[in-house]
């Protein structure tokens, strides 16, 4: 079980909704991975204009709880103002933090995303900042009061994969909430190998979506993220540098 302030969700996947080839696909997608949170750039939505198509229109929005995203802010303030959008447009109290500091890199600013949270806590919103890997900056973000922290694995749409999985498990070790990896996940063995590192989550959009075929590889990613926790769960064996046989012979009378 998934909990994130006062939300319980069975799924460890958290979908974005952007970039599918077409709403058939999307929904096909979103489907077949057993989401329950949908993530979505609150710039993207017509919220003040019922006539213009709207990319949630074919997913049941009610059957989801719905994660907006701050896409485009640059700054805390524009941050607070795009969540106050969404909250005031009915959308959930949830809200992922986005800043961007580099529009090359997408990569976060970190110091705008601290602040961004802040204000947010501040105004009762259940607060989900996106974050690099840095570890003293996920543990300043917990001691705001933040309700789980998503760092990066590598930069959004890369699909790099886990760039820094040292970073990650030690923000995993120090957490006492959730640790969802976000971005940059390229193919199922990167969401398993983030789950086996022990983090709750995993948020993912491009690797779906620019898959050759998106439903079968959000079934992948569904199977991996479970896979992955399981393992995380049942305990690895440690490495070791020499071989151990794997069918001992000692006390046995050839
Ligand atoms: C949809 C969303 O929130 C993205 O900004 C997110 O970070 C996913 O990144 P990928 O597209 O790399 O999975």
């Amino acid at each position: 079980m998934l909990k994130v302030g006062n939300y319980e969700f069975s799924s460890r996947l958290l979908l974005g909704t952007g970039k599918f080839p077409d709403f058939d696909i999307q929904k096909e997608a979103v489907k077949v991975s057993g989401t329950e949170i949908l993530t979505f750039a609150v710039r993207r939505m017509n919220i003040f204009d019922p006539d213009q198509p709207n990319f949630l229109e074919k997913l049941d929005a009610e059957n989801f709880t719905l994660l907006p995203n701050t896409a485009g802010a640059k700054t805390a303030e524009e941050a607070v103002r795009i969540a106050k959008l969404a909250k005031a447009s009915g959308l959930c109290d949830m809200i992922k933090v986005e800043v961007i500091g580099d529009f090359k890199t997408l990569l976060p600013d970190p110091l705008e995303t601290l602040r961004a949270s802040e204000m947010l806590l501040e105004e009762g919103f259940t607060v989900l900042p996106y974050a690099s890997d840095d570890v003293i900056l996920a543990q300043k973000l917990e001691e705001l009061g933040v309700h789980a922290i998503m760092p990066g694995a590598s930069p959004i749409g890369s699909g790099l994969g886990i760039i820094n999985p040292l970073n990650i498990s030690l923000i995993i070790e120090q957490a006492n909430i959730p640790v969802i990896v976000d971005a940059g996940i390229g193919s199922p063995a990167d969401a398993a190998a983030a789950m086996e590192l022990g983090a709750d989550g995993v948020l993912l959009n491009s690797a779906v979506s620019g898959a050759d075929d998106p439903v079968k590889m959000a079934q992948a990613m569904k199977l991996a993220i479970e896979a992955g926790r399981l393992g995380y769960e049942a305990g690895r064996i440690p490495k070791k540098r020499y071989a151990s046989a794997s069918s001992p012979l000692e006390g046995m009378s050839i």
